[in-house]
């Protein structure tokens, strides 16, 4: 049987910051439904790569190429490095969500309206995307918290709602750098649970960088980077080589 094509396909990721090498070829491919966990010293070059693999930023040299649906393309996919700025800025916001470490919430809206807002900026009427909003915050535990801001809520109650927003819009991948880096290891615990549960649950897909092995672990795969290079790789060992 055919296996459907990787959700993600990095080849040969390069990418330098004056004389700093950050990535030096790197291959990778994330397929649905996998958590991934991204893994080394710090300066390594996991955020780099991650903001590569998201078109947040464009590598010196290779490609990445994306199957999600709906990317426009008649292909069955979209190369990712090779969109202008506005084009990628169209698929991080309608295909990709994105989670931060100190979750990025806008302090003068309120849990409901940081949610909303990607949907709204889709051209979504406000009420519609509020309402949605609204399931996102029930369905991640916040009911009862839709009008608070930033300064209202608990570290780990604003990374839920980051969380909801980064779901919003249904997302094919959601990507997340230390999105429980600045919490207690219970409270951390708990909103992992819920990133996972949210996307990896519903068949969606995370890939997440993490300096925190516990977090790692229960991902279903670790991808080690050294020096700008992919150095372990948990699924080669069940598929027979670095894919
Ligand atoms: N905008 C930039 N300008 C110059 N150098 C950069 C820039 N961004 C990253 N670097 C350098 O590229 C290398 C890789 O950085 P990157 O942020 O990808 O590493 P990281 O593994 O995510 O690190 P950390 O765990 O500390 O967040 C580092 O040497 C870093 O100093």
């Amino acid at each position: 049987m055919n296996r459907p094509a990787p959700l993600l396909t990095a080849r040969g990721l390069r990418k330098s910051y004056g004389t700093t090498h950050a990535l030096d070829g790197v291959d990778l491919t994330v397929e649905a439904g996998e958590s991934v966990a991204i893994m080394g010293p710090s300066g390594s070059g996991k955020t780099t790569l991650m903001h590569i693999l998201s078109g947040i930023l464009t590598p010196d040299a290779g490609s990445v190429h994306f199957t999600g649906a709906g990317t426009g393309s008649t292909n069955g996919g979209t190369e990712v490095s090779s969109l202008n700025e506005e084009a990628r800025a169209k698929l991080r916001r309608e295909r990709l969500g994105f989670v931060f470490q100190d979750g990025l919430l806008l302090p003068e809206l309120t849990a409901v309206e940081n949610v909303a807002l990607p949907l709204m900026l889709s051209g979504v009427p406000r009420p519609a995307a509020e309402s949605h909003a609204a399931q996102w915050l029930a369905a991640l535990g916040l009911e009862g918290m839709q009008t608070r801001r930033l300064g209202e809520l608990s570290g780990g109650q604003a990374q839920r709602v980051a969380i909801a927003r980064a779901q919003v819009a249904d997302p094919h991948v959601v990507f997340a750098d230390e999105p429980t880096g600045a919490l207690d290891s219970a409270t951390s615990a708990s909103v992992l649970g819920a990133l996972l549960d949210s996307t990896v649950g519903r068949g969606r897909t995370l890939v997440m960088v993490t300096h925190d092995q516990a977090t790692a672990d229960r991902c279903s795969r670790l991808v080690r980077v050294a020096d700008g290079r992919i150095v372990a790789d948990s699924a080669a060992a069940t598929t027979g080589g670095v894919r």
